[in-house]
């Protein structure tokens, strides 16, 4: 038996509707009562099938505690795992530790460790399904990832499987796939390189390809694993926590002074302190662009420390069923943690009192209220959207000065004839066909993934799956009419499905089985993500990672995580930005140690170090 109480969430009937029978608590009775149809649903929406409920009613309760509520529902379901609430609530309107927007890897990453530190968790997602763009969606006997299948930081060895650790916090393992190439590149001039996992053999085939070069090449690769290298001897908890940052320093100073040394530095220019070779400094961009939406001389030292070795270290390992599964496990590991998932839950506004974040609304009416307010959407729709009206904070004014919103994608989701592909054709590719001047271009250079080389459960038999993508605007896809932009998205498509037939696979326009195509406005619907952004970018050239915000904000008990957190975009670092948002807010919740006068020198100094870049 389980119940909670609520300060005014089911206020008398007063049109009638629907029919309910609950069984009054004190009396023991069944009592029947008329309730509008807009108060059925939210019953329902709070996750407790109808039937199960015993009790929705005014509260009869002689404890000071329960005296502010007017309102109680009893349920004998476990799901919810109520009585906690009461426990914490009675008018304080406090329920949970933490309400986290959003269920995003980063999201779950986040709520999930905080669930096992003991917190409890409501996670409000606004779609139907967790993942967010880790998500997938099923069509025709197909299943297809939402986004990338590149999945770093999901092997079984070292401190920077995050992926796997998460998901092994909560008691869930999933089996894997190696994928014996991260990525197979197709660039101008006919130079194709294989990134193969085993270092030594990428290292011969890309000298191979430069022999000229063959000393820069070690040596811009050494300086990566030196960053990969110290990454993977830290334990990774919040740079914003101050006992646990001395402590590593003074466990493995060393490692910590590499990666403080490394912090403000970008690849591109550490690249050029030993590689001449333009068309091999261009590879290096390209490199970088994959993992970052931009050239190399822009993406972070730390970052492309972190990517170019995890991939040879614990490797690429796609999961069995396909990368959706990940935010599956970890949403239902949240619930079995005694939290609560709550879905088609739109936030709409985060609630402030006397400065300090305390609750959201949705966008039906449905309160919550927590002690820490966790937003895993962008930090331009949390400032912009969820915290409309209120002033801009500065953190936050320098924060998009120096970061914009980098462009999103056209994506085509197809299924086609498994005869088109060459056999051993590689799961990943990235095809720019003659211009590096094109790479950051819109449309200009072509990811493509093939997860079904790897695990063909996921189409139908004698099929594959193309997932193509490429940067796109949200511009380009505005003002049109329903018409004008269904006939845009399938010339466009058509474009892009040519060149890859040109560039890899003759006959592939003739082999399409299924095809759907995705815009930035897709994105934007889907993932609530402002302009359908990838994430951020730095608009010039940035510090490395020193003007990368964390996860706490200006606004007392309100905290981000995901791409617009430290490290930035991917889904290994919103996963580390989830780590480190449940220790900070754990240290915050009194879960974990901390100290209020360490706490105040170390984000003054984190703040003044933002200025710097
Ligand atoms: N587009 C791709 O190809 C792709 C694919 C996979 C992973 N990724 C990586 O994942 C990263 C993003 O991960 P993330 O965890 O930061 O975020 P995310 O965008 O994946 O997830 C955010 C989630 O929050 C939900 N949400 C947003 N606003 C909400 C609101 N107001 N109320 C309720 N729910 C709301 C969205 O529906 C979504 O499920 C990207 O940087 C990218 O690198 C991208
Ligand atoms: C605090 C201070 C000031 C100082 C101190 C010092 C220290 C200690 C420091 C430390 C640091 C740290 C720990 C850091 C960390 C970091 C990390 C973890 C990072 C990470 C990163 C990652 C990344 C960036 C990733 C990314 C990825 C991506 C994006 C991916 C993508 C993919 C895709 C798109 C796919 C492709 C496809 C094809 C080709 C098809």
């Amino acid at each position: 038996m389980a119940e909670l109480c609520f300060p005014c969430l089911f206020p008398s009937p007063h049109n009638s509707a629907h029919l309910i029978t609950f069984k009054h608590h004190s009396h023991g009775v069944q009592l029947k009562r008329i309730i509008p149809r807009s108060q059925k649903r939210r019953i329902s929406s709070l996750g407790t099938p109808e039937s199960k409920l015993l009790h929705v009613g005014p509260l009869e309760s002689s404890n000071p505690r329960q005296k502010n509520c007017k309102f109680i529902v009893r349920s004998s379901s476990s799901v919810l795992n109520l009585d906690k609430a009461v426990e914490r609530g009675g008018g304080e309107k406090c329920y949970y530790d933490a309400i986290i927007i959003g269920s995003g890897i980063g999201g779950l990453v986040a709520a999930t460790q905080l669930a096992v530190k003991g917190a409890k968790v409501l996670a409000l997602e606004k779609y139907v399904i967790p993942g967010g763009s880790s998500g997938y969606y099923e069509r025709n006997g197909y299943t297809f990832d939402v986004g990338s299948s590149v999945m770093f930081g999901f092997s079984d060895k070292g401190n920077l499987n995050l992926i796997t650790q998460a998901l092994e916090a909560v008691g869930c393992e999933m089996p894997v796939i190696p994928d014996p190439t991260t990525v197979h590149f197709n660039l101008p001039n006919n130079l194709s390189v294989r990134v193969h996992k085993e270092y030594s053999q990428f290292i011969a085939e890309l000298t191979s390809k430069f022999p000229h070069e063959k000393e820069g090449i070690l040596k811009f690769y050494s300086e990566c694993w030196k960053i990969f290298n110290s990454l993977n001897s830290l334990e990774l908890k919040s740079l914003e926590e101050p006992i646990y940052l001395f402590g590593q320093f003074f466990k493995k100073p060393l490692e910590c002074l590499t990666l403080a040394y490394y912090l403000p530095q970008n690849a591109g220019d550490i690249a050029r302190k030993y590689i001449k070779d333009p068309q091999l400094l261009s590879f290096i961009d390209a490199e970088c662009f994959i993992v970052s939406t931009v050239n190399a001389l822009q993406t972070p030292m730390i970052n492309a420390g972190m990517v170019l070795c995890d991939r040879h270290y614990g490797g690429i390992n796609y999961p069995v069923g396909g990368v959706g599964g990940i935010a599956k496990s970890l949403a239902k590991g949240l619930v079995e943690q005694g939290s609560e998932i709550l879905y088609k839950a739109n936030v709409t506004n985060i609630i402030i009192d006397q400065g300090r974040a305390v609750g959201v609304r949705l966008s039906d009416g449905r309160e919550f209220f927590a002690k820490t307010i966790i937003s895993n959407a962008t930090r331009w729709d949390t400032f912009g959207k969820l915290l409309k009206g209120n002033d801009l904070p500065k953190e936050e004014e320098n924060f998009q000065k120096a970061y914009v919103k980098a462009p999103s994608f056209l994506s085509i989701h197809m299924g086609v004839k498994a005869e088109v592909l060459p056999p051993d054709t590689d799961c990943h590719h990235f095809v720019l066909e003659s211009d590096w001047k094109r790479l950051e271009e819109p449309y200009g250079s072509i990811f493509l993934s093939i997860p079904t080389v790897l695990d063909s459960s996921l189409a139908p038999q004698g099929r594959h799956i193309l997932h193509i993508f490429t940067t796109s605007s949200i511009e380009d896809w505005e003002g049109l009419s329903r018409k004008e932009y269904e006939e845009k998205k399938e010339l466009v498509a058509n474009e892009i499905i040519s060149r890859l037939e040109k560039k890899l696979f003759p006959g592939l326009l003739s082999s399409i089985d299924f095809k759907e195509v995705g815009t930035p406005k897709t994105h934007r619907r889907y993932l609530a993500r402002d302009k359908g952004t990838y994430g951020p970018m730095p608009r010039g050239t940035p510090k490395g990672l020193l003007g990368m915000p964390f996860n706490t904000t200006a606004i007392d008990g309100l905290y981000c995580v995901g791409d617009s957190c430290f490290p930035g975009q991917g889904v290994i670092a919103v996963a580390f930005s989830g780590v480190m948002c449940a220790h900070r807010v754990a240290a915050d919740l009194g879960l974990e140690k901390k100290s209020p006068l360490l706490d105040t020198v170390l984000l003054r100094t984190l703040g003044w170090l933002r200025t710097l870049a």
